[in-house]
């Protein structure tokens, strides 16, 4: 016999990850879609959040929290901090589980989020690919060999939509290498350049944002030495490396007491 679907609630159904969201869990025979939120002001309210594919789910896109929520084991949340720590608050009351794609949190933001994970299962990471999740194995590896004589400096670039800079997932690498090398990233990081800056200090880790057009997540640690250089690279081509990530990852949650997850755990390369 098989085991009962997975059901899944999606927040913010009508955005960029939302749709891709939607798309991936009314593709697998292991998930059913059972809710879909926007914010009150979205115009999608009361519209199948299955239309944009032409096909119909037989429920409506809400933004009452509690009715989008209604039977869900997993809601996948890819929004804004605010909108996601809302969610993340009755989703805990409820007992229902969190997959966060949100980037651009806070310290104060995060440890929301890890007081709320006491009450139900979260799982929370920057990018749910799973090349980016090994590439961040690999940057330790780097950054340890690479200790001396080799400057890093971390480049990004995203779509122009993007509202937050630098990337969820340029933070992440750069907290890789800093933890890596023993240094501390709130002090060390560099966050762009102008003027007369003076030479640069080789202890410091630097970040460089592009935006523009329809680029979908790029991302390049550089460790420059003299004589040589070497980059590590990841270039997401498509959302729904994202999209099957997080799938992934509530497939893993609904069997987690509560507690706060990361794609390491869902992909077993603690
Ligand atoms: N972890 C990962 O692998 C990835 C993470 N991301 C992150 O996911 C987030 C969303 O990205 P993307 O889909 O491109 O963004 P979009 O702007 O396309 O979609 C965001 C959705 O959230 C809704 N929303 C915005 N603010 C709130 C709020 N306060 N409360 C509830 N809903 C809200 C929006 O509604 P409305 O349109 O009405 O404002 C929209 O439906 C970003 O933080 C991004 O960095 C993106 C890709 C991969
Ligand atoms: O906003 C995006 O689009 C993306 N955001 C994530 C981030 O901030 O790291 C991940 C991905 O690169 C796409």
């Amino acid at each position: 016999m098989s085991a009962s679907p997975v059901k899944i609630a999606i927040a913010g159904s009508s955005g960029r990850m939302g749709r891709m969201l939607i798309e991936a869990v009314l593709n697998a025979p292991d998930c059913q879609l059972s809710g879909a939120l926007d914010q009150p002001s979205s115009p999608a309210l009361g519209s199948d959040p299955a239309a944009f594919l032409g096909k119909s789910s037989g429920l409506t896109i809400t933004a009452d929290l509690r009715q989008g929520l209604a039977g869900a084991d997993v809601l996948i949340d890819f929004t804004r901090p605010e909108g996601t720590l809302a969610h993340l608050a009755v989703c805990a009351e409820l007992g229902v589980k969190v997959v966060i794609g949100t980037t651009g949190f806070d310290a104060q933001q995060k440890a929301q989020i890890g007081s709320h994970a006491a009450r139900t299962g979260v799982m929370m990471a920057p990018n749910m690919s799973v090349g980016v999740n090994v590439v961040l194995g690999l940057l330790d590896r780097a950054a340890r060999a690479l200790s001396e004589g080799f400057d890093i400096e971390i480049i990004e670039a995203h779509h122009r939509h993007k509202v937050d800079a630098p990337s969820g997932t340029a933070l992440a690498m750069g907290e890789a290498v800093a933890q890596a090398l023993g240094r501390d990233l709130k002090t060390c990081a560099v966050y762009g350049r102008e003027g007369v800056t003076g030479e640069r200090d080789p202890s410091t880790i630097g970040f460089a944002t592009v935006r523009g057009g329809d680029i979908i997540g790029d991302h390049t640690v550089l460790f420059a030495g003299i004589g040589e250089r070497i980059e590590i690279s990841h270039k997401a081509s498509s959302r729904a490396t994202f999209a099957q990530g997080s799938l992934r990852a509530a497939r893993f949650l609904a069997t987690q007491a509560p507690g706060l997850y990361d794609m390491n755990d869902v992909l077993g390369l603690r």
